[in-house]
């Protein structure tokens, strides 16, 4: 989805227009239940064309969130691509913009009758997130948070960047971002944390210089929360590093050096760039695959990040097709691949040695399941803290971060 987003951002010349297909995409899949709701009450046989349901899909989102852009336009836009590809069908998508322009007070009415008779069916559509995923968050964390939750995630995520502290300083990015027009709100909890509310600032010299990375609060949180041992640590092994957040997090404050591994060889080099346009030298960045115990890194690491792989339902915001991609399967095999690699990244811990573990979801079973299977079969470790970053609470990614000890050393 990411890759395929890109390639057509990178088609699309003016800033408007490309804010305009983030919003687009983002916006359907964000409320792609509410709109087809809409779609079929006017539709009633449905729309068996997937390009036509897509072209519609688009359109209703405009109709029905974005009131800068006149009814007109939108039908007529959307009348002008459909002739492109089926011209039969002009008149049909024509029928149903217009249908709903007409009936939307009586469909929005039709949706509020669902509430009294099934509640978590009304939520379901007009917030939009299959009923498995209610269900299971329900069972997770109780229903009214899961409500709390569904809504936040729901939001339009700001850019959030976080100052790289080897090159520069809170108060000279802020009169850099000032200079440049840029809105901004420095985050509470992380000071080095700057939510950007407009513009597109990779764009900008700031970036080129390394002055900052993209990262989100929550993910910030595993080396500013523990900032003291990361900063008595000389050897951190990153298994999952890229795109190099938490690794850039520690190579700020670290006075050893990081190996930041990751097996996939396009992310490791969009990690490499990261380095050489942040200026770190204390990363050494290797290929390897956390599912296979590697003896090189036997008893060597005083610290061990495990940032692994999950199901990312605390990334929604900014990833709104995960609702849609996942299934409890995921949940179970995502666990299981975690309880894997964590196995392997106990090896590679000196005694005393301390194992972050985190994740971007929200899910009982990859975050707290995980290491309490892991603390069952490694009696060596014990568990310091663990944390759920709920975002409602927040106002950032869900996340969740774990810290173990193994036993002896110091
Ligand atoms: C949650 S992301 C890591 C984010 C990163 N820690 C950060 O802060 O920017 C998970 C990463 O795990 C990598 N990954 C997946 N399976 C892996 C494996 N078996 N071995 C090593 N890396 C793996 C993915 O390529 C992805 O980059």
């Amino acid at each position: 989805m990411d890759s395929l987003m890109e390639k057509f951002h990178q088609k699309l010349k003016k800033e408007k227009d490309k804010a305009l297909f983030v919003e687009l995409v983002h916006g359907v899949l964000r409320y792609k239940s509410l709109i087809d709701y809409y779609i079929n009450f006017v539709a009633k046989k449905g729309v068996k064309d997937k390009r036509i349901l897509n072209i519609l899909r688009v359109a209703t989102y405009e109709l029905l969130f974005l009131e800068k852009i006149p009814e007109y336009a939108t039908v007529n836009e959307a009348c002008e691509i459909t002739s492109k590809i089926s011209p039969n069908l002009k008149a049909f998508v024509n029928a149903i913009l217009r249908n709903i322009i007409r009936n939307k007070n009586q469909i929005r009415e039709s949706l509020e009758k669902i509430k009294d008779v099934d509640y978590k069916s009304y939520i379901s559509i007009k917030l939009s997130y299959p009923r498995f995923l209610i269900d299971y968050f329900e069972e997770n964390y109780g229903f009214e948070k899961t409500l709390k939750i569904l809504e936040f995630l729901n939001t339009k995520p700001p850019q959030s960047i976080k100052i790289n502290t080897k090159k520069t300083d809170v108060k000279t990015l802020i009169q850099e971002l000032e200079k440049n027009g840029f809105e901004y709100e420095i985050n509470f909890y992380n000071q080095e944390v700057i939510y950007l509310l407009k513009g597109n600032i990779k764009e900008t010299e700031l970036y080129k210089k390394g002055y900052f990375y993209f990262q989100d609060l929550a993910s910030s949180l595993v080396v500013k929360l523990n900032k003291e041992d990361f900063e008595r640590a000389k050897k951190v092994l990153d298994l999952c590093a890229a795109p190099g957040g938490k690794t850039f997090n520690c190579a700020e404050v670290i006075d050893g050096f990081i190996v930041a591994c990751d097996i996939n060889e396009h992310k490791l080099d969009i990690l490499r760039e990261n380095i050489l346009r942040l200026g770190f030298n204390n990363i050494i960045v290797a290929k390897n695959d956390a599912e296979i115990f590697n003896p090189d890194f036997t008893e060597k690491f005083d610290i061990v990040i495990a940032d692994l792989p999950c199901t990312g339902f605390g990334a929604i915001r900014k990833k709104p097709d995960i609702k849609w991609n996942k299934s409890y399967q995921d949940i179970e095999n995502l666990h299981e691949l975690q309880v894997r690699i964590l196995d392997n990244s106990a090896g590679y811990l000196k005694r005393g040695g301390l194992l972050f573990y985190s994740t971007c979801t929200l899910s009982r079973r990859e975050n707290e399941e995980t290491v309490t299977e892991f603390l069952e079969k490694h009696k060596d470790f014990s568990l310091v803290s663990q944390t759920t970053i709920f975002p409602d609470e927040f106002k950032c990614d869900g996340f969740f971060i774990a810290k173990l000890r193994k036993e002896g050393g110091r």
